[in-house]
């Protein structure tokens, strides 16, 4: 593809004149100098870490034929100077692709809490409902029913324009995806032409990245404030949870229809009674355009939550009540969400991924209800992130367990010992609860102490199969462990 005929294709960029442009033969995008392919335009970002503009001799000694870039760079390829790459990568990506998401149903959902249950749950409503879909979120990307991995929740926009664009080519119908505030934030879904987006929650995280917490609802609003703004279309929806604080933050973003969702207040979905039992939840949810009765395997109330929400978006698509029912009934459960490890031991044993204070509670308040005898929590944090969270997930643990183990999760560049300082150096009950190390032998005390009738919570990794230590990935998941450790105790 020419150069000039790409940017004259862009939304931001076309006015650019043929003969600042030259006449250049372009095979791809590139954003890192290390993935450089010979006939590609390079894209200088500026990143956290380092600034892609000082790696652009090695883009060019790799092949790039042209570069975009924020400031001068010296280069013997032709230079496009633009007020920011970031818009320009995304702009260029989806010119480059040809407007793959515009041809597609997309939904984007955003939240601290409950996107990538949402996405299961979206993803079985729309396949019962005969669409072929993509999921794009925390576990992987998967197109059909082939996985892929990804490095981001919700990837950089060149993976996220060309991936589109391959689901086009899939004859997809509808993408579900989750888009996280650090995307939001950093311009990775731009040009995205959502349909839906949809609103979960808004508690502490991430203030290690958002200076404080309306910059962190800030960031989330764009998703809103994006919807419809590709084509100009009235025909977007936000889908929002009308009982979280931060509700009217995303709706005042948003031009486009609101459909709102509440357990508390009237609201086009709602639901007024549930039930809670150890085999999942029942409840009956009221839509415009009838009532539905759910009985679901998932627990807690926050899955009437992130229930009520995929409803919305099934609604506002016209999808029969019946294939909605019939799909949330028949989701099995989401990988590393309140997934039971069951080795026919007398005392149950749960993985999840709850990694914020919110979620610890939630996932804690879930067990309250369901125990039946003595409640033993394994927790820790993660490095590099939130440090302000850390003494908060302890106290929820402390809140709402019989005792606990405090352990590393993925202790990144930091010492495990310094994370688990903080989150235990306020603490003064010290004959409940351990501090150990070693992730392992942690699972193991729990194990060890756990009497019959007890339940075991092991949060923060749910699906993660690895220890992140010092940028090494070591392979470590917690359900096997858990598995491991069980048959040993019941061999013994
Ligand atoms: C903190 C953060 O968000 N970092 C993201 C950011 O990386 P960065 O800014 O450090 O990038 P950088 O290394 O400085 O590179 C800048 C530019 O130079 C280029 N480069 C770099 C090196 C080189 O040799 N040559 C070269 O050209 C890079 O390709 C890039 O274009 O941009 C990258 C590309 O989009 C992301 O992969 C990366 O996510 C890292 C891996 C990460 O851990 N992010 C987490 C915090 C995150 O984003 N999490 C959210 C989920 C959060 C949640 O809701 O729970 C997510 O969406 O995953
Ligand atoms: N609607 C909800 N409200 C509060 N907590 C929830 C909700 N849904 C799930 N959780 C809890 O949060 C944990 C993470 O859920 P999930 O993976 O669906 O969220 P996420 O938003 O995708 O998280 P991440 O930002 O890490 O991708 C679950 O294991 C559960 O403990
Ligand atoms: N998307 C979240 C996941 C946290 C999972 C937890 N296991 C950790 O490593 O802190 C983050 O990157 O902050
Ligand atoms: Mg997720």
């Amino acid at each position: 593809m020419k150069l000039y005929d790409l940017v004259s294709s862009t939304q931001t960029l076309h006015a650019l004149e043929r003969d600042v442009l030259g006449d250049i033969d372009i095979h791809s995008i590139d954003m890192d100098s290390r993935q450089v392919e010979r006939g590609s335009l390079f894209v200088c970002l500026k990143g956290l870490t380092v600034d892609g503009h000082d790696y652009v001799q090695s883009a060019v000694q790799q092949g790039a034929r042209a570069v975009i870039a924020e400031k001068p760079v010296d280069v013997d390829v032709p230079v496009v100077l633009v007020p920011s790459t970031t818009h320009a990568l995304a702009d260029l990506a989806n010119a480059f692709y040809g407007y793959p998401s515009q041809a597609m149903n997309v939904v984007g959902v955003t939240g601290t809490n409950g996107k990538t249950t949402l996405t299961y749950l979206l993803d079985a409503i729309f396949s019962e409902a005969n669409q072929k879909t993509a999921v794009i979120g925390t576990i992987d990307m998967k197109i059909g029913d082939t996985r892929y991995p990804v490095n981001n929740t919700t990837p950089d926009a060149l993976f996220l324009h060309k991936n589109l664009h391959l689901m086009r080519e899939a004859d997809v119908d509808t993408v579900i995806m989750e888009v996280s505030s650090h995307a939001l934030k950093q311009g990775r879904v731009l040009g995205i032409d959502f349909d839906d987006a949809v609103y979960t929650n808004l508690s502490q995280d991430h203030l290690d990245y958002h200076p404080h917490m309306d910059d962190y609802a800030y960031a989330k609003s764009l998703l809103f404030a994006q919807l419809g703004q590709s084509t100009g279309h009235q025909t977007k929806s936000a889908v929002i949870n009308i009982d979280d604080d931060y509700h009217e933050v995303m709706m005042q973003a948003t031009g486009q229809s609101i459909v709102s969702y509440s357990l508390e207040k009237p609201a086009v979905i709602h639901v007024d009674d549930y039930s809670l039992s150890p085999n999942g939840l029942s409840f009956d949810v009221n839509t415009p355009a009838g009532i539905i009765p759910i009985t679901t395997k998932l627990s807690g109330k926050f899955n009437i939550y992130n229930i009520l929400a995929a409803i919305g978006v099934a609604y506002r698509h016209h999808i029969d009540l019946n294939v909605i029912k019939r799909a949330i009934e028949h989701l099995e459960g989401v990988p590393g969400r309140f997934e039971l490890v069951d080795a026919d031991q007398p005392f149950t044993v749960v993985v999840d991924y709850a990694h914020t204070p919110d979620s610890l509670m939630n996932v804690l308040q879930t067990i309250d209800e369901l125990k039946q005898g003595r409640v033993i929590t394994v927790v820790g944090c993660g490095g590099d992130r939130d440090r302000s969270k850390r003494p908060k997930m302890a106290d929820a643990a402390m809140t709402y367990s019989d005792e606990v183990v405090f352990t590393s999760d993925n202790p990144r560049t930091e010492d495990p010992h310094a994370i688990l300082a903080d989150m235990t150096n306020h603490l003064t009950e010290t004959d409940r609860f351990d501090v150990i190390e070693s992730r392992r032998e942690a699972i193991q005390t729990a194990i060890d102490n756990a009497q019959d009738r007890d339940m075991i919570l092991i949060a923060g990794k749910g699906h993660e199969t690895y220890q992140d230590v010092n940028g090494a990935r070591y392979h470590f998941d917690d359900r096997e462990v858990a598995r491991e450790l069980i048959q040993a105790r019941l061999n013994n």
